[in-house]
């Protein structure tokens, strides 16, 4: 059976995008406990996210993404790296990323930049199984 290890979350959501978030899970069973608002929701959607690379619903418009206005920033660059390992017991690394983009008429700009599966071997280099998808953009 194939299990999840931790998840780092940046820029999604209320989690911001100046620090890396940690999540660790546990064996057999993982209990997501916090206040309303507190990002439990968050946490399923990012697994979702780096599993299947489906965006929650109504978030092409950049919704998923930390606010900009609220990081006081024109742009958001947000990532979610999940460490898991397969049914061989293999430790895999996925990594997808997405950018969100003030314009200037107001609204936001969404893009999704490069995704990676890659096996996490401690003993060898780090090895690229493939790009899950190309960079696109989602405005
Ligand atoms: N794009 C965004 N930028 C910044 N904050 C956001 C964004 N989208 C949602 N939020 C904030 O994230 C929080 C929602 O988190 P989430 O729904 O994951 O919490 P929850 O713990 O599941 O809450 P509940 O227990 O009420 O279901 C809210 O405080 C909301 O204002």
């Amino acid at each position: 059976m194939a299990s999840l290890d931790k998840m780092a979350v940046r820029g999604i959501r209320s989690f911001d995008d100046k620090s890396i978030h940690m999540i660790q899970f546990f064996s057999p069973l993982t209990v997501i406990v916090g206040y309303n608002g507190s990002g439990k929701t968050t946490i399923i959607e990012c697994l979702k996210y780096a599993t299947t690379g489906d965006l929650p619903p109504n978030t092409k418009g950049g919704a998923f993404v930390h606010d900009p206005n609220m990081a006081t920033s024109h742009e958001v660059k947000a990532q979610v790296r999940l460490r898991f390992y397969n049914t061989n017991k293999v430790r895999i690394n996925c990594v997808r990323n997405l950018q969100v983009t003030k314009k200037r008429a107001g609204g936001l700009t969404m893009k999704t930049l490069e995704s990676l599966l890659q096996v996490d071997d401690e003993n060898k280099p780090r090895n690229k199984v493939s790009l899950l998808h190309d960079p696109s953009s989602c405005d």
